[in-house]
C-alpha cells in the first residue's frame, strides 16, 4: 500500500497493492492492522455508506458537530469523483484550507479524513459510486455543513457551477464564516 500524507495533517491518500491475474484483480479495501501499522490509526469504523449520483450531483460540505464528527475513509467504486474535503477545526494551522482529489473506480485511491473535516464531492463521470467508512454513526441533530461555493474556501469544483445538481438542503447551507 503506498501512503502519502497531505498538507493537510492527519489527512492521508492511500493506494492500496493491487494483485492481477487473468480472472482480474483483488485488493484489501481496508485492512485495521494495515492502518494502525503505517499510519498509526487504531480506527474503529462503526458505518459504511454508499451513494450512487449522476454527473454534476454535488454532495456537500457536510460534517457532524462535536461527539458525533466522523473519520471518514472514502473511495470510489464506479466512475469519477472530485473529493474534497475542508479543514474546519477551529486551532489547526490549516482552518480554512482545503483539499481536492480525483477519486476513481480506476486509480483505486482512498482518501482518509479525521474528524473535524467538511467532506463533499461532485461527480465528474456519467455516473460515480462513492463509498465510505465512518469511524461515528450518523447523527441527523448534530449535522452542519459549508455552501458548496463559499467565497473564502474558493473551491474549483471543475464543472460549470450551472450544470451543478445539488440537493435543497445543501444548496440552504450556511457559509464558512457562519458554521
Ligand atoms: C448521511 C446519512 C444520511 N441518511 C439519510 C438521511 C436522508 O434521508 C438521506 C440522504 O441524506 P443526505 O442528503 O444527507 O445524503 P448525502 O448528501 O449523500 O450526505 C453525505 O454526503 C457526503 C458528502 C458525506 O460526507 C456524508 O457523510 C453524508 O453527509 O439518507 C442516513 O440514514 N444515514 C446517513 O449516514
Amino acid at each position: 500500500m503506498l501512503i502519502t500524507k497531505t498538507e493537510l495533517e492527519g489527512c492521508v491518500i492511500l493506494k492500496p497493492t493491487i494483485f492481477r491475474d487473468e480472472r482480474g484483480y483483488f485488493f484489501e479495501s481496508f485492512n485495521k492492522t494495515t492502518f494502525k501499522k503505517h499510519i498509526g490509526l487504531d480506527l474503529n469504523f462503526v458505518q459504511d455508506n454508499e451513494s450512487k449520483s449522476s454527473k454534476g450531483v454535488l454532495r456537500g460540505l457536510h460534517f457532524q458537530r462535536g461527539e458525533h464528527a466522523q473519520a471518514k475513509l472514502i473511495r470510489v467504486v464506479k466512475g469519477k469523483i472530485l473529493d474534497v474535503v475542508v479543514d474546519v477545526r477551529p486551532s489547526s494551522p490549516t482552518y480554512g484550507k482545503h483539499l481536492s482529489i480525483i477519486l476513481s473506480a480506476k486509480n483505486k485511491k482512498q482518501l482518509y479524513m479525521p474528524p473535524g473535516f467538511a467532506h463533499g464531492f461532485v461527480t465528474l463521470s456519467k455516473q460515480a459510486v462513492v463509498n465510505y467508512k465512518c469511524d461515528n454513526y450518523y447523527n441527523k441533530d448534530s449535522e452542519g455543513g459549508i455552501i458548496f461555493n463559499d467565497t473564502t474556501l474558493n473551491i474549483n469544483w471543475v464543472l460549470d457551477h450551472k450544470k451543478l445538481i445539488i440537493s435543497k438542503k445543501d444548496l440552504s447551507l450556511p457559509s464558512f464564516n457562519n458554521i
